[in-house]
C-alpha cells in the first residue's frame, strides 16, 4: 500500500522536504496505547515510542503523537521504532481530560469528515445535533448528517426531522439511511471518497458499528485485532483504530472517539450559530450576554420569532459550558505557572546555599 492510499498528501510531503525529514520514514499511527504507537508505513506496520527528545520538548499532552497522526520515524535493526517528529495536523478532535479538570486529550487528528449519527426513531435530538455540529466546527472537520435506522418510522415521520433539522442547521448534508434494508446505503457510499479520513460521532446504539461493518466489506468489530509479525519475527498485536473502507477511504473509530462527550464542543460555537452571531454585530453592548440587555438584537429577533427559542436556549447553554472550560483553563495555567516560579526559586535557593 502507497502513503497516499492512506491519506498522505501534497501538503504533507511538501512539509517534510522543507523540514529535512528525507531520512526518516513516514507513516500513520494507527492505533495508541500507553505512549505505545502502532505506525502504518510503506512497509507495513511499526510498533514505536517516542523520542526523549519530543518528550522533553513537549508542553502539553497535544504535543505527543496521536491517532490520525502522520509522523517521521526511525526504525532500528531490533525492530524498534522511534517516533521524532508529529507531522502539521490539519484537524484536531479532542475532549476534557476527565481526570484532568482544563486538560485536553486528543481523541484523534487529520480528519476529513465526521459522519454525524443519530437513530431516525428515538435517539433523534436536534440540540444534540448542534452540539456534535459545534464539535466539528471546533475541530476543523466537516460535519455530515447520517440518519439511520429510518426503517423504523414512515415517510412523514422522516420528512418531518428533515424539515426540523433544515430549520435550524444550514449548509450541512444529511443522508438518512437504514442499515437494516441498506436503504440510502448508496447515498453514504457515494460521498465517501478515496483517501479521505472520516470517523463516526454518535450516542451507544445508534447503529455505528453496523454502519463501519458493512461500509468495510468485513466484520471489523469481532475481529479488530490483528497480529503481525515485523521483519525480526516480533509479534504485533493492536486494536486496529484506522480502518480502510471497501471504497478507499479511511475511517477512524478508536474508543476515545465513542466518548466524545457532547460537551467537549468548547469552540465553534460561531459556525454552529452563525445567525445568532450574526445578530449580535448589532447588539447595542459589545459585550453584550443576549440574555436581558436593552438593544440585544439577538433577543429582538427571538421576540420576532425570527430564531428559534430552542436553538437559542442550546446556545446559551453550550456559551456558559464553553466560558467555564476557559476559565478551568485558564486558573490551571495560573497555577503551572506559579509552580514553575517556585521551582524555579528553590533551584536559586539551593544553588546561593552551595557556594
Ligand atoms: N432497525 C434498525 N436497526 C438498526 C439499524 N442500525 C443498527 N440497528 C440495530 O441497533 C443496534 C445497535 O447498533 P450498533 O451498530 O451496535 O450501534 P453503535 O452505534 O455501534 O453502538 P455502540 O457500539 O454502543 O456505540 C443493533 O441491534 C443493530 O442491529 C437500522 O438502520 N435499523
Ligand atoms: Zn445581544
Amino acid at each position: 500500500m502507497k502513503l497516499e492510499d492512506f491519506g498522505y498528501n501534497d501538503k504533507l510531503e511538501k512539509f517534510r522536504v522543507e523540514n529535512n525529514l528525507k531520512d526518516f520514514e513516514v507513516g500513520r499511527v494507527v492505533s495508541e496505547h500507553k505512549e505505545r504507537y502502532i505506525v502504518k508505513t510503506e512497509k507495513g506496520e511499526l510498533e514505536a515510542e517516542i523520542t526523549g527528545n519530543l518528550r522533553f520538548s513537549s508542553n502539553t499532552r497535544e504535543d505527543f503523537p496521536a491517532v490520525g497522526d502522520w509522523v517521521a520515524l526511525t526504525q532500528y535493526d531490533s525492530g524498534f521504532s522511534l517516533i521524532h517528529k508529529v507531522l502539521p495536523r490539519s484537524s484536531m478532535i479532542s475532549r476534557q481530560n476527565v481526570g484532568q479538570a482544563g486538560e485536553k486529550q486528543i481523541i484523534a487528528t487529520n480528519i476529513d469528515y465526521a459522519l454525524i449519527v443519530q437513530a431516525a426513531d428515538r435517539d433523534f435530538n436536534i440540540n444534540r445535533l448542534e452540539r456534535y455540529l459545534t464539535i466539528c466546527n471546533s475541530s476543523k472537520v466537516s460535519p455530515v448528517i447520517v440518519l439511520t435506522k429510518i426503517d423504523l418510522i414512515d415517510e412523514l415521520r422522516l420528512s418531518e426531522i428533515l424539515e426540523k433539522i433544515k430549520v435550524r442547521i444550514n449548509n450541512v448534508p444529511i443522508i438518512a439511511i437504514s442499515n437494516k434494508s441498506q436503504d440510502g446505503y448508496d447515498k453514504i457510499k457515494a460521498i465517501i471518497e478515496k483517501a479521505k479520513t472520516y470517523c463516526m460521532l454518535g450516542s451507544s446504539g445508534v447503529g455505528k458499528s453496523t454502519l463501519l461493518n458493512r461500509l468495510s466489506g468485513k466484520t471489523i468489530m469481532q475481529t479488530n485485532t490483528i497480529s503481525q509479525s515485523t521483519n525480526k519475527g516480533r509479534h504485533v498485536t493492536s486494536h486496529r483504530q484506522l480502518v480502510i473502507l471497501e471504497n478507499g477511504g479511511i475511517l477512524i473509530d478508536n474508543p476515545g472517539m465513542r466518548e466524545v462527550g457532547i460537551a467537549d464542543s468548547t469552540g465553534g460555537l460561531e459556525i454552529t450559530f452563525d445567525r445568532i452571531f450574526r445578530l449580535s454585530h448589532n447588539c447595542k453592548f459589545k459585550d453584550c450576554t443576549h440574555t436581558n440587555e436593552i438593544g440585544c438584537a439577538v433577543l429582538e429577533a427571538l421576540e420576532k420569532g425570527e430564531i428559534e427559542k430552542a436553538s437559542y436556549e442550546n446556545y446559551l447553554k453550550m456559551e456558559r459550558e464553553k466560558t467555564h472550560f476557559e476559565s478551568t483553563i485558564a486558573e490551571k495555567r495560573k497555577k503551572d505557572k506559579a509552580f514553575g516560579k517556585r521551582l524555579k526559586d528553590y533551584k536559586k535557593d539551593r544553588n546561593k546555599k552551595k557556594y
